[in-house]
């Protein structure tokens, strides 16, 4: 899994949010964008994801060496971002269910084993909409760390979350298998500083401005 960015960039109206961006990002990796509020965190993983069309260069996505069209693109790629939201009246049961059906799990692993995992076993039969906004930040991570997914991107992972569930993140995001590409958006070292060393990148997001 490579992303290659060839002179990408993002304006939203007049405005460049970010241009002349190179980069190769490749699986085995993390890749963290650090900068301060505003500064297109958010928004250059949007578009690294492909959920947002970039204003200028080139995006190419390689899976075991062929080119993966863009169709085929989000089978791979699992995004956890404060925007994006759960479907709120569904279970936790059900909304698993349901996520499965499109995006298996990694390892087969079942419904209830992955509550488990999330420490939300007391909450599987109450409907998203009822749950606190940390409880909601885990249901999204476990979506992440749980997907079958090469690509997993985090933004902002630990917003909302109590020592219990920053501890529970550094745990997880560190039993992710080897081979995945880690992109995440970040302003706090919290969520980044303790990723080893050599495989562990920190790109500043303003040089692109
Ligand atoms: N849909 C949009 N339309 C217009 N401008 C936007 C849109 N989305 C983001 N922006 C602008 O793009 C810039 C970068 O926003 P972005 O959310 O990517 O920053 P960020 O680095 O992730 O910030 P934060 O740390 O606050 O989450 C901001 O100036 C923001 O106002």
């Amino acid at each position: 899994m490579i992303i290659t960015a060839q002179q990408l960039g993002k304006k939203y109206r007049r405005e460049w949010i970010f241009r002349g961006v190179d980069l190769t990002l490749s699986a085995g990796n993390s890749y963290t964008f650090v900068g301060p509020n505003g500064s297109g965190k958010s928004t250059l993983l949007q578009v690294l994801a492909g959920m947002q069309p970039s204003s200028a260069g080139t995006l190419t996505y390689t899976h075991a060496g062929q080119p993966l069209a863009d169709e085929h693109w989000y089978r791979h790629m699992v995004l956890a971002a404060p925007y994006l939201e759960l479907i709120e009246e569904l279970t936790l049961t059900e909304l698993l269910t349901f996520h499965g059906r499109f995006k298996p799990f990694r390892a087969n692993a079942n419904v209830p084993e992955l509550i488990d995992r999330m420490q939300l076993s007391h909450a599987r039969n109450k409907e998203i909409k009822f749950y606190s906004s940390g409880m909601k930040q885990r249901v999204k991570l476990g979506l992440a760390f749980f997907s079958d997914a090469q690509l997993v991107m985090l933004d902002e992972p630990t917003a909302n979350l109590d020592w219990q569930g920053a501890a529970w993140y550094k745990e997880h995001v560190l039993q992710l298998p080897p081979d995945v590409l880690l992109l995440i958006g970040s302003n706090q070292p919290s969520e980044y500083d303790f990723f080893p060393r050599a495989h562990a990148n920190v790109i500043e997001v303003t040089q692109w401005k």
